[in-house]
């Protein structure tokens, strides 16, 4: 209260242009109130309500008296309109609030969902900024991925954000490496099996085993299923930090160290090593950030580590590993390919 009342006397506030803007973009009320209507599904609510506000607290789980508050102030900011009589409308602007508008982007918003949730954690970017680490693990306690497979709903909502399909240059890890020779694949941390499935589709000979957490799994189970691949293609549970299937060709790692410390990367290759001895190939696909992007790279880096590695430290890691390069591939603006065998039998 003390708090409020001290900002709204603050010269800042009252006087300088250039204060004004600022204390405008540090803003985090507009934002907070925006992502508790979407977490509210208060678009919904106040699109089917009679107008009691009594029975919308009700049916929200929210404080009547708390809930005219934020109502009132989304019709300030233009996402909501009040008519005479009280009742509460939708303008133009609130329209993707409503779970079934063609742009809706409710769930994104949500704080209960896996994004929402992400960008809430942005408010301890200042943590990342002095320690490197993502503010999501100092917030939640644990990594992006983790949350990720905390909840059945977090990986759908990953699933629908990757519906894009052959994203990231994958184009690259199907067309360049010479798959014809490969009669199976260990795609580890193969996500919802888009690569895993189009490696398949375009290789009639090749299995594949993908391996992953719980919930990805499921996805990519699905997605084998759809596409009449269960019987060349299987997902199973489980960690890179943990022994893999052993005795495949290829152990794929498609976008993966990016997310990881390098003493944590060097334990996902040993286990790609072990499991690929003795005439096992890594391959390593690594996704390159954008660096001109800093905003993406920020956005990142506080969600995970993401370390952008250039190819010598990317063998520099795998050597700590037991891996020796045995192919150097095309290097695009997104992507490395580089090959590798164990070097101790
Ligand atoms: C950036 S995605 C890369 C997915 C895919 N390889 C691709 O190229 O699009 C990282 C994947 O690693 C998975 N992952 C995270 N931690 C893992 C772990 N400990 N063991 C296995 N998979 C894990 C995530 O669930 C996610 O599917």
């Amino acid at each position: 209260m003390f708090g409020v009342v001290i900002r709204m006397g603050n010269p800042v506030m009252d006087g300088g242009t250039a204060g004004r803007t600022l204390m405008g973009m540090a803003d985090l009320l507009r934002p907070s109130a925006v992502r508790a209507a979407a977490t509210l599904r208060l678009a919904d609510h106040v699109a089917a309500s009679s107008g009691n506000l009594e029975e919308m607290a009700e049916r929200t789980g929210t404080r009547p008296e708390l809930l005219d508050v934020l109502l009132r102030y989304l019709v300030d900011i233009g996402l909501f309109r009040r008519d005479a009589s009280g009742q509460y409308g939708i303008t133009d602007l609130g329209t993707p609030l409503l779970e079934n508008s063609p742009e809706s982007v409710r769930r994104h918003l949500s704080v209960d969902g896996l994004f929402g949730r992400a960008d809430a954690a942005l408010i301890g970017l200042t943590h990342t900024i002095r320690t490197g680490e993502p503010c999501h693990v100092a917030t939640f306690g644990h990594g992006y991925w983790e949350a990720v497979n905390e909840s059945p709903e977090f990986a759908e909502a990953l699933q629908h954000a990757d519906e894009s399909g052959l994203s990231w240059d994958m184009e690259t890890i199907l067309e360049s490496y010479n798959w014809s020779d490969v009669d199976s694949v260990v795609d580890v941390g193969g996500h919802n099996g888009t690569l895993l499935a189009e490696l398949a589709l375009r290789n009639p000979g090749l299995r594949g085993t993908l391996v992953d957490l719980t919930n990805v799994v499921e996805v990519a189970r699905r997605k084998f299923s759809a596409q009449r691949l269960d019987d060349r293609c299987e997902a199973v549970v489980g960690s890179f930090f943990e022994p893999l299937p052993t005795g495949a060709d290829v152990y794929l790692l498609s976008a993966i160290l990016a997310d990881w410390s390098d003493e944590q990367a060097v334990e996902i290759l040993r286990r790609c090593a072990e499991a690929a001895n003795p005439h096992g190939r890594v391959l390593l696909a690594e996704v390159n950030m954008p660096m001109h992007d800093a905003y993406l790279e920020l956005w990142i880096r506080a969600t995970m580590p993401a370390p952008v590695r250039e190819v010598s430290e990317l063998v520099a890691l795998a050597e700590r590993a037991g891996l020796r390069l045995t192919w150097e591939g095309p290097v695009t603006q997104v992507r490395s390919m580089l090959e590798f065998a164990p070097t101790t039998p």
